[in-house]
């Protein structure tokens, strides 16, 4: 059987390893520190997942060259890593399909991942595999759907059929654009969402916002070309409802934290931070309305407090929904 590459070995990538793994697919999971790598090799354990035991079929390993020997190869590195990590895999990972499991923007250059990976890997196949799915679920074998976005219609049932497994279900889109936006877009409407919760405005005024934060996602997807049918599909609607309404999200954790005007651990991957200072810039930059993502941004870099954002939202001119 094909065995499948997975570069980044935190909460996600471990929990695909651990699904496929538990279908019978061999998977070679990388992780960057040799150290750890060996350690989770040998315990079959990681603390990113814990009580979560690793498949006999998943080798660990801190050596790029096994990822030569996987034809597909998950891409499950933070956003803000992902161009960074590709150029100094290029030449191990090109020609073959390359599936991001990141969600964001790209703060440097305002790329989402498919664009990252057409640069650095010219020769592969980008995908796209997102959706509304906790690590911890997929690891403990809960059932998840996901959309698998590939702009080839061939090559994408082959990866929808590869990853697929008894408990991780794959829908196909060609809308690359549209799945990975609707991925980066609702973890600033986490944080947003988080925020309404943590300074006690309720959960009428956080269904406002994740109505109001869809309108913006499709408004801003759309205008990249995305088929507005992708953003009410499970990279859009089913991930903006499961991260507003859960505090299992760190994008929801991290706003509610801000809300509460509380610490929270610099070292927690939030997508959101990055990504809604790189989508306000882009809608400034192209003219497009998107006041919660320009509120989300100003208020991550204190430019704002919650009280002066929320007045901003709330005194808008009013107009037809
Ligand atoms: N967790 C979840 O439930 C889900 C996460 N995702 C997405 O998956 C992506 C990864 O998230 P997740 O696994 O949860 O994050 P984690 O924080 O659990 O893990 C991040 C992983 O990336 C590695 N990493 C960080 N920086 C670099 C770098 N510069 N080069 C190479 N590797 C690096 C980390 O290595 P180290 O340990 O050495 O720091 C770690 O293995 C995010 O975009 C997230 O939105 C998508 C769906 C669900
Ligand atoms: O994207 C996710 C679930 O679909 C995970 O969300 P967080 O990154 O906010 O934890």
């Amino acid at each position: 059987m094909t065995r499948i590459g997975i570069a980044g070995a935190g909460a996600f990538g471990t929990a695909l390893a651990v699904t496929l793994a538990s279908a019978g697919r061999p998977v070679t999971l990388w992780a960057r520190d040799p150290v750890f790598a060996d350690r989770m090799m040998q315990s079959r354990e990681t603390p990113r997942l814990p009580g979560i035991v690793l498949p006999d079929p998943v080798t660990v390993t801190a050596e790029l060259d096994p990822l030569a020997g996987c034809e597909t190869v998950l891409l499950s590195v933070p956003m803000q890593a992902l161009a960074g990590f590709l150029k100094g895999a290029a030449m191990v990972l090109d020609a073959r399909a390359l599936i991001a499991c990141c969600k964001g923007v790209d703060m440097a250059t305002g790329r989402g991942p498919s664009a990252i990976i057409a640069e650095t890997c010219p020769r592969a196949t980008a995908a796209i595999l997102t959706g509304p799915s906790f690590a911890a679920d997929i690891a403990r074998g809960l059932p998840t759907a996901l959309t698998l976005a590939c702009r080839d219609p061939r090559r994408g049932a082959e990866l929808q059929e590869r990853l697929s497994t008894p408990t991780l279900r794959l829908y196909r889109s060609t809308d690359i654009t549209g799945a990975e936006l609707g991925g980066a877009l609702k973890n600033i409407m986490a944080i947003a969402a988080g925020i309404v919760i943590g300074a006690g405005l309720g959960d009428s005024a956080r269904a406002a916002l994740m109505t109001r934060g869809f309108a913006e996602m499709q408004r801003f997807a759309c205008a990249h070309g995305a088929e507005p049918e992708t953003l009410a599909g499970l990279s859009g609607f089913g991930d903006l409802v499961l991260t507003c309404t859960s505090a299992q999200s760190r994008n929801f954790r991290y706003g509610a934290a801000l809300g509460k005007g509380a610490w929270f651990d610099p070292d927690v991957t939030v997508e959101g931070a990055a990504t809604a200072r790189a989508v306000a810039a882009i809608a400034q930059a192209r003219g497009i309305e998107m006041p919660v993502t320009q509120s989300v941004a100003q208020v991550i870099d204190g430019q704002r407090s919650i009280a002066e954002a929320v007045k901003t939202l709330l005194s808008r001119p009013l107009k037809e929904e």
